[in-house]
């Protein structure tokens, strides 16, 4: 049977295709090379959680597994609000059918702040990556659980090229094996199963010890309190990934502080 994730991927492929038909790589790559530089994402990420947490804030309208989160959407406020709270970095989803997203919120959120922003969206040809660059993304996303070990390898390699930086998300042991071979430091962790929306913090639980020390872990899906960061803190995840909890609040920028507001101790709890 299949799952919400290989309906993501079928219709992201025929959308691809659309977009390479629609628009030549050379016309594509003059925009990438003239896109404003990338802003440091994963340097950013190291900097925050040296002293305390790295906050990737998202902006997401709507998800397949909670329907619409917040119809007074503007993304570039919501940017602003963001990083008025202390938000470290922006995940601004893209994609369309699934989540009410577009290309155009996130190149919208990134000229509103100085924050890097990671384009989050269902990626498997190296061409949606310097698509990403062109609109002037700092990351991508790149989804263990969708992606074969070469198209991973590709993936990577085509961002490093334009010079952006690469969140590897996984979702089991199985996933993070298959990262020791990738380059990139950060390794997202995914509380939410992408096949069947369950979430549990379990998942940064068994993880994180299982990571190795020389990569950033990025907890992802399903945190709402302060006391899940400082929670997750003593597993050694530092770093979040946090949507709907703030999406849905009517005043972000206090909701991004209210999340910020256990710092970590120097054992790395809160
Ligand atoms: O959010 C979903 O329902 C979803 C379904 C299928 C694929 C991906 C999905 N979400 C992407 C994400 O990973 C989250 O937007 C992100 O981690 C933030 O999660 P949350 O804080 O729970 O909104």
């Amino acid at each position: 049977m299949s799952t919400i994730l290989d309906r993501i991927k079928a219709y992201k492929l025929e959308d691809v295709a659309r977009r390479k038909a629609a628009r030549p790589l050379a016309d594509l790559e003059d925009a990438a090379r003239a896109a404003t530089p990338p802003r440091g994402f994963a340097r950013a990420l190291h900097e925050a959680s040296a002293t305390g947490y790295g906050l990737i804030a998202e902006i997401k309208k709507a998800s397949p597994s909670k329907g619409l989160i917040r119809a007074d959407f503007d993304p570039p406020a919501l940017a602003k609000a963001y990083e008025a709270g202390g938000a470290t970095c922006l995940s601004v989803l893209t994609d369309a059918p699934s989540f009410q997203g577009d290309d155009s919120f996130l190149v919208a959120a990134r000229a509103a702040t100085r924050l890097p922003c990671l384009r989050k969206d269902f990626l498997y040809d190296p061409w949606q990556v310097t698509e990403s660059r062109a609109l002037g993304a700092d990351c991508i996303l790149i989804i263990l659980a969708s992606v074969s070990d070469a198209q991973a390898a590709e993936l990577e390699d085509a961002a490093r090229t334009w010079g952006m930086d690469v969140l590897l998300e996984v979702h089991d042991q199985a996933e993070l094996e298959r990262c020791v071979p990738l380059k990139s430091g950060m390794i997202g962790i995914n509380n939410r199963n992408l096949h069947t929306f369950e979430v549990t913090l379990d998942t940064t639980r068994v993880l994180a010890r299982q990571v190795p020390e020389d990569r950033l872990i990025v907890s992802e899906s399903g945190l709402y309190a302060p006391e899940d960061l400082a929670d997750l803190a003593r597993y050694g995840a530092r770093c979040f990934l946090i949507g709907e909890s703030l999406m849905r609040q009517a005043d972000v920028t206090a909701a991004t502080r209210a999340i910020l507001s256990r710092p970590l101790t120097a054992q790395g709890g809160a």
